[in-house]
Order: C-alpha cells, then structure tokens, then sequence
C-alpha cells in the first residue's frame, strides 16, 4: 500500500474542491491511503514536495493548483517555473503527479477540476501512482 501525499495549493477554495476529490478517489480506487498539506499557490509547491521527500514518510506525490491568467506575466512565472520545479523533481526519481491546470480562465479551469468532466486531478494521481509502480520496477 503506498502513502500519497497530496500537496495543494489553494488559491481557488472551489476548483480545488474538485481537483481533490478526483485525485482522493483515484488514489483510494487504486487501494492506496492519502494525506493532504496546503501551501498558498502553485510556485510553492516544488519547494513543499522537496520537503516532504526529506521526511521519508510517502511513496509518491500529488501536486494540485489551479494558474488562472490575469492581466500581467504573473501567469507565465506560476505557470512555467511551477511545472519547471517539479518537473526537476521527477527527474531526481520522485513520483510526482502535476494536477496544476493553467487556464485562461474559470470556464476552462472548471471542466478539467470536475472530477465527472476531465478529472484532471484524477489523472494526476494515477500518473503519479504509475511512476511510483516504474521505480519500483526498476528500483
Ligand atoms: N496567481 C496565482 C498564484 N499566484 C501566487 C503564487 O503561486 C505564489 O503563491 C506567490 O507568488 C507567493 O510566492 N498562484 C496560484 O496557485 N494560482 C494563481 O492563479
Ligand atoms: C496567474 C496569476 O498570477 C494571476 O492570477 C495574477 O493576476 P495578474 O497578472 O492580473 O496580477
């Protein structure tokens, strides 16, 4: 049974609703047990991953937040530097999900956190749970 930690970032209380119950039912479907922390938005979560790694206690990691574009490059920074930090992580060999949607706006954002539309944060986790499976095979 492996320990997934969810690790949120909830800058819109209401899409992040959705992306978690998606990600906690493909975690639970899978015969898995989850835990959830929070951080303020998307350009924390690589640093709050990393932590987590340092404490030995999960298998693999679910990242949830929701960049929605708004008048400036803020969007480009959260959004690129985000996926970029994970993206770094994985490739140190931690099985990492990326359920970040970067959106132009609600509308978007709403069909992919529905967990009955595009279950986006669904997907995240069973991505998630399939690199922990590949690093235990090559493990
Ligand atoms: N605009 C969004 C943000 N911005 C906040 C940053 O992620 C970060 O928390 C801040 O710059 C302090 O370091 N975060 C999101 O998750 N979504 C957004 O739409
Ligand atoms: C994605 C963002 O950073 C965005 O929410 C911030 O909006 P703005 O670019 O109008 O400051």
């Amino acid at each position: 049974m492996a320990r997934v930690l969810i690790v949120e970032a909830r800058f819109y209380e209401h899409l992040n609703d959705m992306l978690l119950a998606g990600a906690r039912a493909a975690i639970e479907a899978a015969g898995h047990v989850h835990e959830t922390v929070t951080v303020p938005g998307a350009l924390e979560l690589p640093g709050a991953i990393s932590l987590a790694v340092e404490s030995g206690r999960y298998d693999a990691f679910v990242a949830i937040g929701v960049v929605i574009r708004g008048e400036t490059y803020h969007f480009e920074i959260v959004s690129n530097e985000s996926a970029r930090g994970i993206m770094a992580l994985t490739m140190d060999g931690i099985a990492i999900g990326n359920g970040i949607l970067t959106t132009e706006d609600e509308a978007q954002a709403i069909r992919r956190a529905d967990p009955a539309q595009l279950d986006k944060g669904g997907g995240a986790a069973e991505a998630a749970l399939a690199m922990l499976a590949l690093r235990e095979k090559f493990g």
